[in-house]
């Protein structure tokens, strides 16, 4: 593993898992003292910024996390495990939405990772960044300091690029956009199926357009390309490189830093003087059904992830009141937008058997095949198993249509637009000014390298499941970047150990839909190009009668079809319900750092984003310490 001085993290020496030095710790020896800071989930944003607090040995930082430890696990640190963990209660919270109308009436699972290292620990392993107009959009939004070159630095600050093994990949801006000595590392497979370059080729075919991607991590990643994966090819070689391995392991020698897990947070602990804002001074939380309170003297910082964030909050009587109360929850701080704002980004597509002879990460299925892999994986820590699929690119929306047909669009956005307050409004525009650019990413491709069941796109447990034995198959898929469609969770009982309501809202915009059937239409143009054709067999998903030749066709499927892409964010959302310091609006000492401040949706996979958000958190809440 990475020392803790290459690590950026200026950490004590890797210590072992429950000795007497090490941060985690028992129920009493975490209420043995106070903290300066209480961290509410030790996820992918959480463990970040106990790390970057506790390198001042003078801070002290308690982190209560609900997962356990599952540091030392295989099924966490092989790669190509990923699609095993969702849909297991050790690893997942296990959450269900409510039947989605706009999509088949369906009851889609949402995994969230339950362990240390939160989803980073669950996820599928892309590293993507958004771009630069993504993140320039939270700005416009009124939100200073986080604009694309704002956060440059912080995206720098928690990676480690490992050296690619060939050149299908665009990474020509190393040293000016990439990190070499952050805790997550980051790689590119040193494995790939055979068809990958057909399909980067097949896409440009079609899209009628010229390569020039120059860095896909430097603020454009418009076109077509193979990813980085968090994946470390230079310390614990081929193993997944997550919160928990980067900023975690390497401190847990810290002695200002103490970690409880299985440790479920009920409420934020506030105290009301007067017509003082209420004041944050600590949490209660319960293990193994007893409950607790700890003490925290500067802030709690609440990085429960987008679905639990707002829980924790609405249970703490910060929300909107009609939500709180029907809760049986007493409001102290009326905040009307948590819980709100929730988007995701959905996708759905096509699965494909592979010609004759063409081989996916199905072959892994096979004995002979699967034995080798494996043998190759556990003695050179390489091959397939530590090299799960990363082919993807963006295209974008007016790329595809005529420019009356963009017209259209945007006449329809207007007209039937759903946005009510100023601020959904203000998102509104700034979709139609992303969607009117030719060059901007509103839609993602994958071609994922082995059978998925499209079907089962609402329960996490069949979706990637295994091939029919000896099949080889790929799915290419097409996923919307920027919905329009708003949903919501909020609680609906005040016992914690309840999990909330969520309704992800699934293209409860039409023009979702209709976004998203003009990507399929091109995603089917690339699957027919003689390009990839030749090493693709039968499509299977959807059966070969079904028609995605008209609009109409193509929604049908979809709407049958599409699931979560796991980009859930926005529930406390940044200019709403925290400020631009991140600060909850109406109480002091409360933070939220992680994914549930985004203000908008980006292109892309969102882990990246998460860690950048941590890392300039962190540095917001040191700031504001050094402030007094
Ligand atoms: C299955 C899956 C696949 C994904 N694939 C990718 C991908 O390939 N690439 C990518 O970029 N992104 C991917 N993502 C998204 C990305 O991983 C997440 O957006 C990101 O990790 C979220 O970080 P977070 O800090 O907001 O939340 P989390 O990492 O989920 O952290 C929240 C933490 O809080 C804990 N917690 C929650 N409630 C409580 C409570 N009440 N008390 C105590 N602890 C609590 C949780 O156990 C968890 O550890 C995927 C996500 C999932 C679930």
């Amino acid at each position: 593993m990475p020392s803790a001085t290459t690590n950026g993290t200026n950490g004590h020496s890797n210590c072992v898992n429950g000795n007497s030095k090490s941060a985690l710790c028992s129920v009493d020896e975490f209420l043995a003292q106070s903290y300066d800071y209480l961290i509410v989930g030790g996820g992918t944003a959480g463990l970040c910024v106990a790390a970057r607090l506790t390198e001042d040995p003078n801070v002290t930082v308690g982190v209560l996390e609900g997962g356990e430890n599952r540091l030392d696990d295989k099924n966490v640190l092989t790669p190509s495990l990923f699609p095993t963990l969702p849909g297991r209660p050790d690893y997942d919270w296990m959450m269900e939405s409510i039947p989605q109308p706009a999509a088949g009436n369906k009851v889609y699972s949402m995994p969230r990772g339950k362990m240390l290292g939160g989803s980073s620990g669950i996820n599928y392993l892309m590293y993507v960044r958004a771009s630069r107009k993504d993140y320039d959009g939270w700005r416009d939004l009124g939100n200073e300091g986080w604009g694309w070159e704002d956060l440059v630095p912080y995206f720098q600050k928690h990676q480690t690029l490992d050296l690619p093994s060939d050149n299908l990949m665009p990474h020509a801006a190393a040293d000016k956009y990439h990190g070499i000595n952050g805790p997550i590392h980051t790689s590119f497979n040193d494995y790939r199926i055979p068809m990958e370059e057909e399909f980067i080729k097949a896409c440009y075919d079609v899209s009628k357009t010229k390569n020039t991607l120059h860095d896909a991590w430097s603020g454009d990643h418009f076109g077509f390309y193979s990813s980085l994966g968090a994946v470390d090819r230079t310390g614990n070689a081929g193993t997944r490189s997550y919160a928990a391995t980067g900023y975690l392991k390497p401190n847990l020698g810290r002695p200002n830093l103490k970690v409880l897990t299985g440790a479920l947070v009920s409420r934020i602990l506030l105290e009301t003087a007067g017509q003082q804002e209420p004041r944050v001074v600590g949490a209660e939380f319960i293990v193994s059904g007893q409950t607790y309170k700890a003490k925290a003297t500067r802030e709690v910082v609440l990085c429960a992830g987008v679905v639990q964030t707002p829980q924790v909050l609405e249970l703490s009587g910060i929300g909107n009141r009609e939500v709180l109360s029907a809760a049986g929850i007493n409001t102290i701080v009326e905040s009307p937008s948590v819980g709100a704002n929730f988007q995701d980004h959905v996708l759905g597509g096509m699965v494909f058997e592979c010609a004759p002879d063409v081989i996916s990460l199905d072959a892994l299925h096979g004995d002979e095949y699967g034995q080798k892999q494996q043998m190759i994986y556990e003695k050179e820590h390489t091959g397939p198993f530590g090299s799960p699929g990363m082919l993807m690119g963006f295209v974008s929306y007016a790329s595809l249509v005529s420019e009356q047909e963009l017209q259209n669009t945007i006449a329809e956005i207007k007209k039937n637009s759903l946005a009510k307050t100023a601020f959904e409004k203000k998102q509104e525009q700034l979709i139609i000014d992303q969607l009117s650019d030719p060059k901007f990413a509103n839609l993602q491709t994958f071609l994922i390298p082995a059978n998925m069941d499209l079907t089962a796109c609402g329960d996490q447990t069949k979706y990637l499941g295994p091939p029919p034995k000896g099949k080889n198959r790929v799915a290419p898929l097409i996923c919307l970047e920027h919905p329009l469609s708003r949903g919501s969770i909020h609680i609906t009982s005040s016992d914690p150990t309840k999990p909330p309501h969520i309704d992800p809202g699934y293209l409860r915009n039409e023009v979702d839909a209709k976004i998203l059937a003009v990507g399929l239409r091109w995603l089917d143009q690339v699957t027919k190009s003689p390009i990839l054709s030749k090493s693709l067999g039968e499509r299977v998903q959807p059966p070969p009668k079904v028609s995605l030749e008209t609009e109409e066709d193509r929604i049908k499927v979809l709407r049958e079809h599409i699931s979560t892409q796991y980009h859930l964010i926005g529930t406390a959302s940044m200019g709403e319900v925290v400020d631009e310091r991140l600060r909850v609006k109406g109480v002091k000492g409360l933070r939220v750092v992680d994914a549930s401040v985004f203000p908008a949706h980006v292109s892309g996979n969102i882990m990246s984003t998460a860690y950048a958000v941590a890392e300039k958190g962190a540095d917001l809440i040191k700031e504001d310490a050094s402030r007094g």
